[in-house]
């Protein structure tokens, strides 16, 4: 929510300081496209970068006057205040403030004695003179204009008379609003609370926070801000930042929205709040973090057996909101911690009705569970435990086709430098027996092109099936070549994705296992007919 006054005001800078993160790095139109889902997801500001200092942040504001239609939110240009020494309108990076055409802008500042003399190199007059100016400079050319008081906390602790001039400078020369920012990320909810009372009581002027997440923090340290008196929230969607990132935008925002009872975003735009997060993550090419509050994949994913019993009876005994208000999903993970409950939940999710059949309930428990300890992981193989329960309700799983056997042999052949594995698979399918041999890189390739080979006459919905993933796990590491191998993998077709998994002394025929689980899965998922 955007406003002038005293009105709550969310500041998102995400292509600013969230593009400091390690490994990411944002193009033009990554960050002109996660600026319209800012926009849409109804932040009052977004920080587009610093123009002036980093060419393509120039370059993004260049096109943003041109191709970015925002409907809410007020883009903002991020800089410093005039170099020391240097007259306002002579200094080049405060005109590429200006020439940016964003109609507001954050200065950052120094609020520390400390950096004052010693990385500013200059007085504590002139570091004031440069707020004054700067600020006053961007005022007269119509620019709204906030003030990033780095290091405050800081250098509050060590000399507060400073950082108080130099927040009453700012706002005395037209600064909307004071951030205080955690600049190292090292401050505690406790101690954020005090100084941001003790700053507004002291200066009257209205203030922000900037957190960063070092102490782990920077989420209880916005809120505590906020509930002390800040006006201004900013942080970064997902929590992306330089070292261990800023405060995340979508927890503070769920938060204040949820536990405060703040509506801080328009009405309705939280529960897009999942699918936002994920599409920033896509176009920044950053994994989503999977136990991320609110949004990730995790934050609703249940486990225990107690905990699905009680969910059944109703979901919020064990969860802290409905997720569909931030628009995830719970979902019941099957494992050896699962119970009858666990079940029954997840055969429901994959649309098996059970309840009921305590005893059918108690079998398939028993057996997730033996077959777990002998190393199976039914939690990322959603599509195995579908044909397990199919076994258990139906009697057997869709029989595709009758495998007779398959091998594969690795080859090096002489004047290579690599190895060539052929596999070749016999079986049984639409009343035709085919013998089907192909190579591939590896051995788990070489199976699927001739299990492919050997099922594609009869069914031609393999076509839009394609391998994606293949995970090895070794489980019992001590016994080296002895141990017990898991594979996973992973399939797409059609626009869905499942997984299976195998288990065995020898990585091929674990591979296999999971290989045929996902073909059987996956004919049947596009609607193939069994024939065998
Ligand atoms: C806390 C934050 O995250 S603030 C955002 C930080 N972001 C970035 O640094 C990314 C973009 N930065 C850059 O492109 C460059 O660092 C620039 C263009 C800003 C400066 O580059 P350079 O002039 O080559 O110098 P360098 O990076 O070594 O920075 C030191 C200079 O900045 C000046 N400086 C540092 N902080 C400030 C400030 N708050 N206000 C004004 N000047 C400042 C220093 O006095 C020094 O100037 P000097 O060389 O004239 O003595
Ligand atoms: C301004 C800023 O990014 C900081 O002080 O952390």
């Amino acid at each position: 929510m955007e406003s002038t006054g005293s009105t709550f005001q969310v500041y998102d800078t995400t292509l600013r300081d969230g593009a400091q993160q390690e490994g990411l790095s944002l193009s033009v139109p990554d960050k002109l496209a996660i600026a319209g889902h800012l926009d849409e997801l109804g932040v009052g500001f977004i920080e587009g970068g610093w123009p002036g200092a980093i060419p393509k942040d120039t370059e993004f504001f260049r096109r943003a006057a041109t191709d970015l239609n925002l409907k809410q939110a007020v883009l903002t240009a991020f800089g410093a205040t005039r170099k020391a020494g240097v007259a306002v309108d002579q200094d080049p990076q405060v005109q590429a403030l200006i020439d940016s055409l964003a109609p507001a802008v954050t200065l950052v500042a120094k609020s520390d004695i400390r950096h004052v003399e010693r990385a500013l190199r200059t007085t504590a007059e002139e570091n004031l003179a440069m707020i004054t100016e700067t600020v006053r400079h961007l005022r007269d050319h119509g620019r709204r204009v906030f003030l990033d008081a780095e290091h405050f906390f800081d250098g509050y602790r060590f000399n507060p008379d400073y950082a108080l001039r130099v927040v009453r400078s700012a706002a005395e020369a037209g600064a909307e609003v004071v951030v205080l920012c955690d600049t190292n990320g090292g401050m505690l909810p406790g101690w954020v609370t005090e100084v941001v009372q003790e700053v507004s009581a002291q200066t009257g002027a209205l203030l922000g926070i900037h957190a960063h997440n070092d102490t782990g923090c920077a989420v209880a340290n916005s809120l505590a801000a906020v509930e002390a008196g800040a006006i201004q929230v900013q942080g970064t969607l997902n929590g992306y930042g330089e070292r261990t990132g800023n405060a995340d935008l979508i927890t503070v925002l769920a938060d204040l929205e949820l536990k405060l009872g703040r509506p801080v975003l328009p009405e309705g735009k939280l529960a897009e709040i999942t699918r936002i997060a994920h599409a920033v993550n896509e176009i920044a090419n950053v994994l989503p973090y999977q136990r991320q509050p609110y949004v990730g994949a995790s934050a609703f994913a249940h486990k225990a057996g107690l905990h699905a019993s009680a969910i059944k009876v109703d979901p919020d005994l064990y969860q802290h909101i409905d997720p569909a208000q931030v628009g995830n999903d719970m979902r019941m993970l099957v494992s050896d911690m699962a119970g009858r409950a666990s079940i029954e939940l997840k055969g429901k999710e994959l649309g098996f009705d059970l309840s009921g059949d305590r005893e059918l309930l108690s079998r398939v428990t028993d057996r997730v569970k033996q077959l777990e300890a002998r190393g199976y992981t039914f939690e990322a193989a959603d599509a195995s435990f579908s044909l397990l329960l199919q076994e258990e309700v139906h009697g057997a799983q869709p029989q595709f086709c009758a495998v007779e056997s398959w091998r594969v042999i690795t080859e090096f052949r002489d004047g290579t430098a690599e190895a060539v594995c052929e596999a070749t698979v016999k079986l049984t399918a639409g009343g035709t027996r085919s013998v089907a041999t192909a190579e591939g890189n590896g051995p788990v390739s070489a199976l699927d092109h001739a299990l492919r080979q050997a099922l594609l006459p009869v069914y031609p919905e393999l076509d839009a099936m394609k391998l994606t993933d293949f995970k090895v796990r070794i489980l019992d590491g001590e016994s080296a070549t002895d141990a017990i191998t898991r594979v996973l993998v992973e399939t797409t077709g059609s626009g869905a994705v499942w997984r299976t998994v195998g288990v065995g002394p020898n990585v091929v025929e674990a591979s296999w296992q999971a290989l045929l689980e996902s073909f059987v899965f996956g004919l049947q998922a596009m609607g193939a007919a069994p024939r065998l």
